[in-house]
């Protein structure tokens, strides 16, 4: 069997590649009898090329990662193995988007309110008297009591609800991961027992109105929530226990890290910080605003806008189809490469909720209604998009769950290295992630409901269009790696990045 020098990173194949070679080879693997003859310090062993002498079971025709999983094999796996390169431009552009970001999710308030969006009208000295938010209107402490109770609620019912339990994808030592997929057993229940108050009480409900009276608490609050518990996941990172580190958060640069991510998996218990952080909290309380928006609106003019609805309908079915699809987030380089640190934690936590719920806050305060045309024109584009995002997801993951499924069969791929396929044709052979594209035109329709009376609630697309182009080339060097010259083989095939033709 010839094993490949740069066989991507695919676990199953590797398992599978180590288990021929390790049967078609005189080679004898030298298995440590006891610990105590295991290298014990990293210096002893490491992940990096060029490979160690016969004496530490390791074979130089192995592949890189293939090393890592006959290391795993025998348990000796490096799991500090230091990192490639740096991400969103090293420790100063992480920095900056460390201090940018959370000033942004209050400018996108201070910026878009009842003064107006943007409040124009005031010169500095009436902005600061007028608008400004004295400390107590800034942060409460009752707030963030509640917000914490709001979130480890949601993470102890995570660990209670019966689950659809799910394996992970192979870990680097060669383990597989848990997970309790239990976000929608969780966001139906939450959705249904907030409809049913709205039943009782009707949209007056002092639960809406709360809501919207302390969101810049609850903006606050989960702000500071976002940054301790980066800063706690990351100090316990440096556990006794050396728990596996993401291969991108383990610089020894402590800024970097702490945003990117030092720990892999953090846990508690069963509790998945990660999956918890990513679908839970952030994606649920989304909703609630949203909810509390309109209610907002039906409090103060008598009715909901025909926008107020779309806007609604349309993030509604974003975040329950997260939720429905919630395996699939078991794939994306979120939870299979990269650490938990700031950047998931504010995303999650923060940036989520507060920022991609600015068109509700909006029209919550300046109703638009749309009329026929309006609303026909704002469905079309969001149908566009969805049938993109939708189709394209669909694809892929029914290609990565069963590449000979009988409805795939008019699909062409190429074979790589690793025993995987990478699809050619399709949605996949348009563009290499296509599936963006249609996310991104979905984004039109949340805001486009918003009208031409102000730029700031066009903020998400201007934003998404960045961050997808940043996930894209991330991706690209994350599967440059798992594929080697295969990506490069495809690359050549599929020449656009996300928009056909285009980039
Ligand atoms: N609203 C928001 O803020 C965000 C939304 N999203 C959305 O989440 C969705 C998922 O995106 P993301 O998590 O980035 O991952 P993707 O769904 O884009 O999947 C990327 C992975 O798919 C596999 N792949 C790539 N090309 C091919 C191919 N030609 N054939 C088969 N498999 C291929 C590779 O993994 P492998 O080969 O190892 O399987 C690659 O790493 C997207 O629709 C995106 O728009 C994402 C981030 C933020
Ligand atoms: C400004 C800043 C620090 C940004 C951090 C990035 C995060 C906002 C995003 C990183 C990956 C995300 C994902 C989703 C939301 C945005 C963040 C957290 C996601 C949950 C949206 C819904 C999708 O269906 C998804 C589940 C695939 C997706 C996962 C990644």
């Amino acid at each position: 069997m010839h094993v490949h020098r740069n066989a991507g990173w695919s676990p199953f194949i590797l398992q599978q590649q180590l288990r021929e070679y390790l049967n078609s080879t005189s080679t004898s693997f030298i298995t440590p009898k006891t610990k105590d003859q295991r290298p014990k310090t990293k210096d002893q062993i490491s992940t990096r090329l060029p490979v160690h002498s016969q004496s530490s079971g390791i074979h130089p025709e192995l592949s890189s990662e293939l090393q890592l999983m006959t290391m795993a094999a025998k348990g000796v796996v490096d799991k500090q193995a230091r990192s490639h390169g740096y991400d969103f431009a090293g420790p100063l552009g992480v920095g900056a988007i460390s201090i940018v970001a959370p000033s942004v999710s209050f400018l996108l308030y201070f910026g878009c309110n009842e003064h107006g969006c943007p409040p124009t009208r005031f010169n500095w000295a009436q902005y600061v008297e007028q608008v400004l938010p004295t400390r107590e209107q800034f942060f409460s402490l009752e707030v963030l009591g509640y917000f914490v109770v709001y979130v480890f609620g949601l993470a102890l019912l995570n660990v209670t609800i019966p689950v659809r339990d799910r394996i992970g994808t192979p870990l680097k030592t060669g383990e597989r991961l848990v997970y309790n997929l239990n976000a929608l057993e969780t966001f139906v229940p939450m959705m249904g027992a907030l409809a049913f108050g709205t039943y009782l009480n009707g949209w007056e409900w002092s639960f809406w109105t709360w809501v919207w009276d302390h969101y810049l608490h609850l903006l606050t609050a989960a702000n500071l929530f976002s940054f301790v518990l980066a800063c706690g996941i990351y100090l316990a990172s440096f556990r006794s226990s050396k728990p596996l580190l993401a291969a991108g958060g383990n610089t020894g640069n402590h800024l970097y890290d702490w945003f990117i991510g030092r720990e892999l998996n953090p846990r508690i218990g069963k509790l998945d910080i990660k999956l918890f952080c990513e679908l839970h909290p952030g994606m649920m309380g989304w909703a609630i605003l949203n909810l509390a928006f309109a209610a907002h609106q039906f409090q103060t003019i008598g009715r909901v806008t025909d926008s107020m609805v779309l806007v609604n309908i349309f993030q509604f079915w974003y975040i329950f189809d997260a939720l429905w699809n919630e395996p699939a987030i078991l794939t994306t380089m979120d939870i299979t490469s990269d650490g938990f640190g700031y950047m998931l934690s504010f995303g999650d936590l923060t940036w989520v909720p507060f920022t991609y719920s600015l068109q509700g806050r909006y029209l919550a305060m300046y109703p638009v209604d749309l009329g026929f045309a309006g609303v026909a024109g704002v469905l079309f584009v969001k149908g566009i998009g969805y049938y993109i995002f939708r189709g394209a997801n669909d694809q892929k993951n029914a290609f990565r769950t069963n590449p000979e499924d009988p409805s795939l069969k008019h699909l062409k791929s190429i074979e790589t290295k690793t025993g995987r396929k990478l699809l050619v044709s399709g949605w996949w052979g348009m563009s290499r992630h296509i599936n963006y594209l249609g996310d991104w035109i979905m984004g039109w329709a949340w805001c486009l409901p918003t009208g031409f009376g102000t730029w700031v609630t066009y903020f998400y697309v201007g934003y998404f269009a960045v961050l997808l182009i940043n996930r894209e080339r991330r991706d690209d060097s994350h599967c440059r790696i798992k594929y080697g010259d295969d990506w490069k083989r495809y690359t050549s095939i599929v020449k656009s990045r996300i928009v056909p033709g285009i980039y």
